[in-house]
């Protein structure tokens, strides 16, 4: 009988498994989306009907002969982006003032902003477009197949090339560009900030301002716009966390607009996660609906990596970097003493990536715990039994798990942060109390050491490769804007940069495939067991 199970769904005792949590409610995150991407991908494949996590629930006629063309079709409107000329069909556009040749910097040569030329083809076509999907699944048997169909038929899947455009949809000289940061911190934030001005500038845009602490510096009349310049900016991305601040919670999307309507703010740079970026659809929807011309261009920040359909999301990199430390530090302590265990709690609501990858990057975990992946914690196939035999075995053991994982070992407490999302039970202090216990209990000896490096690796500055990422993600934030698009996010998908409309990334949380290759990486590198 499980012992922790039955001091939590007292009075009737059982042994529970931690299972894949159920989602935030929050208007961008749709359960039933989840349910169609990860259970039936995950539970179906021996049936063989196996689906795209992202693809729209098989309500597809697969026996219509014409499927794949009406699904290319929907394709192409669900991931057409907004243009301001889809409200204004008649704004005219001007020649792009971005252009990097023939350049001198002296100061009177900036005045009417940068000349173009003609010459330079430096430019994106609007009809350029990035394959979202590379693999050919021939099977939905394969390894990670991700099918639309039962026979995984090979569907191509286009989205919009990022970068700069020829003719540009706003005179620099007309445009109020604002940049706001909200949520958690993430490494590289004051990367993108930094060229998101930058590239503003070689636009020639003189008005540019920081909201202070998220969308709350919307409607604090005690919170000042930031002037922002290159000067401003030169060096922040030297430190982390944000120039600008961030916060959760917030005002209204109306006040939001009210205020941006004001300060006769026309472009608007959103950086943040989920919750953000549902709120910065929102505020593309509320200026429509103003006939307001305005651009609202996203850039996904989030260390968790659950957007989807990118490669990932700037900060990741860095943050399992970080996390490798924490984990080696865990190594060490467990590995210098008698019985050592250490216990390493890295951040992911809902999404285990920084465990998987800090896990197999590190190479010193023997124990890794996702949210995605069900568990046992007592019982003949629970983790703490495979504890018992890796001390008997090896003498130590370190274990890495993700903030979501085995939330149902734990007492609910439906407490919500200011933006609405559940506050999650902490399981690296609960597997701690639970593994010193159980070895108690069997009169084993143990020196459990817990480490929760969470706000240390959110923290950081960013590595190189991140700091690449940022800079490529800030570029194409301004030049998606210049170029009239709005309502829409900047992305890296398969190597190649990209612009989504804002819902599409954003319609559930991202997760790790238990069925995926990097998963059975990451199960071959700790060699740990199925848990249940
Ligand atoms: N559905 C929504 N509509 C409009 N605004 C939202 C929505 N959800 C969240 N927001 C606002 O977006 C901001 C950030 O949201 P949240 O705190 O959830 O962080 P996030 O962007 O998801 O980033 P993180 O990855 O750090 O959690 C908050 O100010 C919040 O009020
Ligand atoms: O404590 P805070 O700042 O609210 O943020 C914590 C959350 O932020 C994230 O890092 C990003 O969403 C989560 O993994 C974590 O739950
Ligand atoms: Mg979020």
């Amino acid at each position: 009988m499980d012992t922790l199970s039955r001091a939590i769904t007292s009075p009737k005792p059982k042994q529970t498994v931690a299972t894949h949590k159920s989602y935030s409610r929050k208007p961008g995150f749709s359960n039933s989306n989840i349910i169609s991407g990860c259970l039936l991908r995950s539970k179906s494949s021996s049936s063989g009907r196996v689906w795209a996590s992202h693809a729209p629930p098989p309500n597809v006629d697969f026996s219509d002969p014409d499927w794949k063309s009406k699904f290319q079709k929907d394709f192409e409107a669900r991931f057409n982006i907004p243009h301001v000329t889809d409200v204004f069909p008649h704004a005219q556009s001007i020649p792009s003032t971005f252009c990097l040749r023939m350049r001198t910097p002296v100061s009177e040569d900036f005045a009417e902003g940068y000349p173009s030329d003609e010459k330079w083809h430096g430019y994106i076509n609007n009809n350029d477009r990035v394959l979202l999907k590379v693999i050919h699944y021939s099977t939905p048997t394969s390894a990670g197949a991700e099918c639309i169909d039962p026979d995984c038929t090979w569907v191509e899947q286009w989205v919009h090339r990022a970068g700069p455009r020829e003719n540009i949809y706003f005179k620099p000289e007309d445009v109020k560009a604002a940049i706001v940061t909200c949520g958690g911190l993430c490494p590289g934030l004051n990367d993108v900030i930094r060229h998101i001005v930058i590239t503003l500038e070689i636009y020639g845009v003189k008005k540019i301002v920081g909201i202070p602490f998220g969308y709350r510096g919307f409607a604090d009349r005690d919170l000042a716009e930031m002037l922002l310049s290159r000067k401003v900016v030169q060096n922040i991305h030297l430190s982390g966390g944000s120039l600008l601040g961030v916060s959760r919670g917030g005002p209204s999307i109306s006040d939001i607009v009210d205020h941006m309507e004001e300060k006769g703010i026309n472009m608007l740079f959103v950086l943040g996660g989920n919750g953000t970026h549902a709120g910065a659809d929102a505020i593309h929807n509320e200026c429509r609906k103003r006939r307001l011309k305005v651009a609202v261009v996203g850039v996904p920040k989030t260390i968790d990596n659950d957007i989807l359909l990118m490669d990932k999301t700037f900060g990741f990199d860095t943050a399992v970097e970080e996390a490798q430390r924490a984990i080696n530090s865990a190594y060490i302590e467990a590995h210098s003493a008698y019985h050592g265990i250490g216990i390493v709690k890295l951040m992911g609501r809902n999404s285990g990536f920084i465990a998987m990858h800090a896990s197999l990057a590190s190479g010193q975990i023997d124990i890794c715990l996702i949210p995605e992946v069900p568990f046992y914690l007592h019982g003949p196939h629970g983790v703490l039994s495979h504890l018992k035999y890796l001390i008997e075995t090896k003498g130590s053991a370190v274990v890495c798990v993700a903030e979501g994982a085995g939330q149902n070992f734990l007492q609910k407490t439906n407490a919500k942060d200011a933006s609405g999302n559940n506050v999650l039970g902490d399981f690296g202090v609960h597997i701690q109390q639970e593994t010193k216990k159980y070895f108690k209990e069997i009169g084993v000896p143990a020196d459990v050491k817990f480490i929760d490096p969470t706000y240390m690796i959110r923290a950081c500055r960013a590595n190189a490769s991140d700091g690449i990422l940022c800079t490529v993600l800030g570029q194409n934030a301004v030049h998606g804007a210049f170029a009239g698009y709005s309502g829409i996010t900047v992305g890296i998908c398969n190597t190649h940069y990209v612009y989504f409309p804002i819902p599409e990334v954003i319609s559930y949380p991202r997760a790790v495939d238990p069925n995926s290759r990097m998963w059975h990486r990451c199960l071959t590198s700790t060699g740990q067991p199925d848990f249940v």
